[in-house]
């Protein structure tokens, strides 16, 4: 029992001993929880007390980051905005006022907002602020600080002026508290018209007056095709208004009228450049209107509240009646000349147009902008142009010329050209020394014709023939308009032609020959050259041109298109004085024969200028034809060699045998191709000539010519020239011939002529006679009657000069002969009755027509001969009816 008692004992005791090892154990396990839990509650106070103060400073960097990037955002759309303000307004709409000056925007570019100050931002560079204005709207200032009020208006006003271009902004003020005090820096724009006043009282005037602007710009310039004057300026380059800019500083409360037309302007104002800037008057509202308040306390510009606006300084004033002073002079001396290449197509449209029915071309700009076109054609065909010297109507004729020649190719129209007054601006068309373009379709130039209206004459000759040629090759094809004829012979070279003479009425002067025949001509050609393409042109500065004209009615009632330049008188009808009040650089252009309702006026640019008109010249010229040749240039203060004349090169020695029928050239004819007066020497009796006249250069030019050319048609050793000079004077130039005849020449003088006359008279009746030609050169014949009035063997040396001068030709001995005078010529012959029918052809220098009458010329009296230096009246009485006025070729050294 006690055994068992001990064995429970023990049991007892192994189990509590077990129990307390295993609680001893839980006990110890739960402290090391206990504590490890009390480390990490310290740890996670710790850390927790550590996360606010973390949180804070990411906090913190956050928020500086956002600052930074919203510092650097404002920066960059105050840069943004600042760079842009710059573009919206460029030049003087946003200069500061040190260094400003007017800067016009080019063709089509906006004139831009207007700066009136700064846009304050902190901490950001300050942008400009601008308020729109021109063809963009109004504005309307309010607040209490006048001043401030009133830099804004000059601000704005001045940056319009100098924004617009000379012209291109007019003001009107209305200022009835002040009257215009406001605006005085401004005056001096009054002096061009630029800025007007309206009084007290006038202010429903004003409005009127712009509302009327708007219908007529709507209706007139506008008409439909585009929206307002800021998209025609952009579409075509041209403004053909000013801005109108109303000024309105108070005065009492409006009307009802008045009312309800200041807000029509308003709603339709921007669109045609009428604006308001207007202070103590509110505008209604409208997107156009821009409202500055200008307080005390700092201004706002925009819809209320508006942006706080920092206001520049006012223009200085001496910067403002300068700059006035300045446009207002612009504008006075009139307007700047628009480009002339506006009158021309674009390059790849030169040269595409068709003259069949017609040629038509701008000369100039509208008052509404578009251009004024000149047509030639059935109708109107011909034009007269009249205007007072200087007041550009050689301009007008580069203008036009250039107009039409960029348009139609040489093949589509040609231009002779003649110009009566003293000048060589015409001599351009053709080639020269310095410049060695022409205008391609030039086919004639004739300058300083002054003296020689035969020139003239022989243009209207050469018309009328081509409008024979024309017509006969109508008939042939049984057409009657060259419109018909071009395209029944779609090959032929049917040209429409414009013959334009520059101070016409210099061919019609005086009641002689030439003025009766070129009055004929140009009456036929008038009537005639309309439906043949031939047209017309005919200018004059002078009221006696036009006169010379109104006594053939018939042929002024041909020319339907009328020109006048500023103060021209008799253009244009007789009641229409439209050309008295133009403006410089403008023409009234008038279809109509002038009657007024024909009226255009038309700006024209200036074309003849040589830069200008060169620069189209050489590109026409470079896209000329391969086989073009250049106009004939007609100089009439030149004098023409014998070495360049066509005629004198074509002349050659026969390979073989003696020419039958040589030609001696006396001088250039004055006519439309440079051709040269021709003797012809056949064996026929009469075939001799004599130069009359005292003047030595051009008596010995017309011997040597005759010389030369005679000697250029025989070969070395064929023919034999006698040269006898008999005055020292005419030494130089016979010498000069002798030499370089050579051997051909033989040399007589006082002593030894009486002995050529007699071995030649003698020669006359040797057997074989008429051998190789013989010509008798002789300066001076008259000069040796002593000599020749002695006997020599049975007979005076003048009766052989007699004999050869009568029997000679026949057996090819000619005699070319100078004498002093026509007197002494007939001594020489026999006596003032003596016959002389031997002398078949004469050249009269010095000598008037009067004298040359009786047997020398047909009919009573003589020619129509006035003599001037270095011309002469030629005339064969084997082939001409009338004398031909000749030029003699200049030395040929
Ligand atoms: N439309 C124009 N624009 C600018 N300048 C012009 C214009 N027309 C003429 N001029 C200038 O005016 C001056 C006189 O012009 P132009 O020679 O054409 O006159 P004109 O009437 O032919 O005179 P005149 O008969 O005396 O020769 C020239 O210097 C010319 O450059």
């Amino acid at each position: 029992m006690a055994d068992r008692r001990a064995q429970l004992v023990t049991r007892v005791r192994g189990m509590l001993a077990e129990a307390l090892g295993a609680t001893r154990t839980r006990l110890s396990a739960a402290q090391a929880e206990l504590t490890a839990d009390r480390e990490r509650l310290a740890r996670i106070r710790r850390a927790a007390a550590a996360v606010p103060e973390r949180v804070g400073a990411e906090r913190d960097r956050r928020l500086a980051e956002i600052d930074e990037r919203h510092a650097a955002r404002i920066a960059e759309l105050t840069r943004r905005a600042a760079a842009a303000a710059g573009r919206e307004s460029p030049g003087a709409a946003s200069a500061e006022w040190a260094g400003w000056s007017p800067t016009p925007p080019g063709r089509a570019e906006p004139p831009g907002a207007l700066r009136i100050g700064t846009l304050r931002v902190a901490g950001a560079e300050p942008v400009p602020a601008l308020v729109p204005l021109l063809d963009a709207g109004h504005v309307e200032l309010t607040g209490a600080d006048r001043d401030g009020g009133e830099t804004v208006v000059s601000a704005l006003l001045l940056r319009a002026v100098g924004r617009a271009g000379p012209g291109g902004v007019r003001l009107v003020g209305y200022d009835p508290e002040h009257l215009g005090g406001g605006l005085a820096g401004f005056a001096p724009l009054g002096t061009a018209g630029l800025l007007t006043f309206v009084g007290p009282g006038g202010l429903g005037r004003l409005l009127d007056d712009l509302v009327e602007q708007i219908r007529r710009i709507n209706e007139t310039v506008l008409a439909g095709e585009y929206g307002s004057l800021r998209e025609l300026a952009a579409a075509t380059g041209r403004r053909p208004e000013p801005w109108r800019v109303a000024v309105l500083l108070g005065g009492d409360e409006l009307s009802r009228h008045e009312r309800g037309q200041l807000d029509r302007v308003v709603r339709t104002g921007a669109a045609c450049g009428v604006h308001l800037v207007v202070r103590g008057v509110s505008l209604p509202d409208d997107p156009t209107v821009t409202r500055v308040r200008v307080e005390p306390d700092g201004a706002r510009v925009g819809a209320p509240p508006g942006l706080p606006v920092r206001l520049d300084p006012p223009p200085p004033a001496t910067l403002v009646t300068e700059t006035c002073r300045q446009v207002a002079a612009r504008v006075n001396a009139g307007p700047a000349p628009t480009p002339f290449t506006d009158l021309l197509p674009p390059p790849e449209r030169m040269w595409r147009e068709d003259s069949a029915t017609g040629l038509t071309a701008p000369i100039g700009e509208g008052p509404d902008g578009r251009p004024v076109l000149l047509t030639l054609g059935d109708y109107p065909p011909h034009a007269l142009i009249g205007g007072p010297s200087g007041t550009g109507k050689t301009n007008l004729i580069f203008a036009w010329i250039g107009a039409l020649a960029a348009r139609y190719s040489p093949a589509e129209l040609e231009f002779y050209l003649l110009d009566f007054k003293e000048g060589v601006s015409f001599a351009r068309f053709a080639q020269g020394r310095r410049d060695p373009s022409w205008l391609p379709h030039m086919r004639l130039v004739g300058i300083n014709v002054n003296t020689d209206r035969e020139f003239g004459l022989a243009l209207l000759r050469f018309l009328a023939e081509e409008l024979r040629r024309r017509a006969d090759a109508a008939k042939k094809h049984e057409v009657t308009k060259l419109a018909e004829l071009r395209a029944v012979d779609p090959t032929g070279h049917w040209p429409r032609i414009v013959a334009v003479v520059d101070e016409f009425q210099m061919l019609l002067a005086g009641r002689d020959v030439v003025a009766r025949e070129a009055a004929d001509l140009l009456e036929d050609l008038a009537r005639r050259g309309r439906s043949q393409g031939i047209h017309l042109v005919l200018a004059s500065q002078d009221v006696r041109g036009i006169e010379a004209l109104w006594g053939r009615p018939a042929l002024v009632a041909q020319f339907t298109l009328r020109i006048a330049l500023p103060k021209a008188l008799r253009i244009l009808a007789e009641r229409n004085d439209a050309a008295q009040s133009l403006p410089r650089h403008h023409a009234v252009v008038n279809a109509e024969s002038g009657m007024t309702e024909g009226n255009q006026v038309a700006r024209i640019p200036s074309a003849s200028d040589w830069e200008t008109w060169s620069e189209l010249q050489h590109r026409l010229w470079r896209m000329r034809p391969q086989d073009a040749a250049p106009a004939r240039l007609f100089d009439g203060d030149a004098i023409p060699r014998l070495a360049d004349a066509p005629d004198f090169r074509a002349l050659a020695a026969p390979e073989t045998g003696t020419l039958r029928n040589p030609v001696a050239l006396l001088g250039e004819i004055i006519d439309v191709q440079a051709r040269s007066a021709a003797l012809r020497l056949p064996r026929a009796p009469g075939r001799n000539l004599a130069v009359l006249g005292t003047r030595v250069d051009e008596a010995c030019a017309v011997l040597d010519a005759a010389a030369r050319s005679l000697a250029r048609q025989h070969r070395p050793g064929s023919a034999r020239f006698s040269i006898a000079c008999l005055d020292p004077d005419a030494d130089p130039a016979a010498r000069s011939l002798y030499e370089d005849l050579a051997d051909d020449a033989a040399w007589y003088d006082e002593e030894t002529v009486a002995e050529l006359m007699a071995e030649t008279a003698d020669g006359l009746t040797a057997p074989g006679g008429s051998g190789s030609p013989h010509y008798l050169l002789l300066f001076a014949v008259d000069a040796a009657a002593g000599s020749l009035g002695a006997r020599v063997g049975r007979r005076t040396g003048l009766e052989h000069l007699r004999r050869i001068l009568h029997d000679g030709p026949e057996r090819r001995t000619h005699v070319l002969a100078w004498w002093r005078g026509v007197a002494r010529m007939r001594a020489d012959l026999g006596g003032p009755a003596a016959r002389t029918d031997q002398i078949g052809a004469w050249v009269a220098l010095d000598t008037h027509g009067g004298e040359l009458g009786s047997s020398l010329y047909p009919g009573t009296g003589g020619p129509d001969w006035y003599p001037r230096p270095w011309r002469g009246l030629f005339f064969d009485r084997a082939v001409h009816r009338t004398g031909q006025v000749i030029i003699p070729y200049g030395p040929s050294r």
